[in-house]
């Protein structure tokens, strides 16, 4: 498999000490890859820098064979590298359907020059982004609460909400920070499904921070061990699970397993 995301010698610090030091991975395209590590760690910062909402101080990112480190995280978003986000305090008072209506960039409606002069277009265009709402909400399993106002979902409604947001561009890679954080067990079953889908019949690569073993252990081949700021450690979870120097970056010395 070829990579679709580089990492390559990455440094950031904030002024004080070094959080991302001679940071080098890959993610191979199609892969649902996890990020694990002890907290402060640099795996936020990491994504971050990857997404585009933070310079590094010096290294290079490459998306899909092309450096990235000029491009903004909106740019990014074009190309198709994005990162799922809480849904902003503005969507809260929009229905979950309209949520995702919101998200396909440079809609013609909202130049006012298109209202006037082309309004058929703007038209079709809200009627296309209107049908693949609907489809992506069927998929998502929210059809029975399209209508409800995305603040009143559920927390793990939100996520799959989240994700359905990503559907409604052309995705090639997502990043999912702590995605499975304060979602029920059953709902987390639906999430962790959709992401499985996603990836088998959408061809989506994920890049997946968490902190719950059991999604990483369920979802992701391969795992990477972030440690200070660089990778420890790259492997299966097994492999993962039974390496002493992972062990004892988190727990600390003459820890065991059992
Ligand atoms: N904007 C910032 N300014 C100063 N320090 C920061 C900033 N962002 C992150 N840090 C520091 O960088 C370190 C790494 O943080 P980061 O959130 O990337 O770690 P993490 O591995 O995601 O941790 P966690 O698992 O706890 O979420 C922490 O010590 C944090 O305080």
């Amino acid at each position: 498999m070829s990579s679709i995301i580089e990492v390559s010698h990455v440094y950031k610090a904030f002024g004080g000490p070094t959080i991302i030091n001679d940071c080098s991975l890959s993610v191979a395209e199609g892969s649902i890859t996890g990020l694990i590590g002890p907290n402060g760690a640099g795996k936020s910062t990491l994504f971050n820098i990857i997404a585009g909402n933070l310079a590094p101080d010096s290294g290079q990112v490459h998306f899909d064979g092309e450096e990235i480190s000029s491009l903004s995280a909106d740019q990014r978003f074009h190309r198709g590298l994005l990162r799922t986000f809480q849904i902003a305090h503005e969507f809260t008072h929009l229905t979950a359907l309209e949520n995702l209506m919101m998200v396909p960039p440079n809609q013609p409606g909202e130049n006012l020059f298109h209202t006037w002069l082309k309004p058929g277009l703007v038209q079709a265009r809200e009627q296309k982004v209107r049908a693949r709402a609907l489809e992506v909400i069927d998929f998502i399993g929210l059809d029975h609460v399209r209508n409800e106002l995305a603040g009143n979902l559920s927390g793990g409604q939100k996520k799959l909400l989240e994700l359905g947001r990503t559907m409604m561009t052309d995705a090639r890679v997502v990043l999912l920070d702590e995605i499975a954080a304060g979602v029920n067990r059953t709902l987390l079953v639906d999430l962790v499904r959709n992401i499985e889908r996603l990836n088998r019949e959408h061809g989506y690569t994920f890049l997946v921070i968490e902190h719950d073993m059991d999604m990483i252990a369920r979802l992701c081949d391969p795992v990477i061990v972030l440690t200070q700021g660089s990778v420890m450690v790259e492997g299966s979870i097994d492999e993962i699970r039974n390496n002493p120097d992972v062990i004892e970056a988190y727990f600390g010395a003459g820890a065991t397993t059992d």
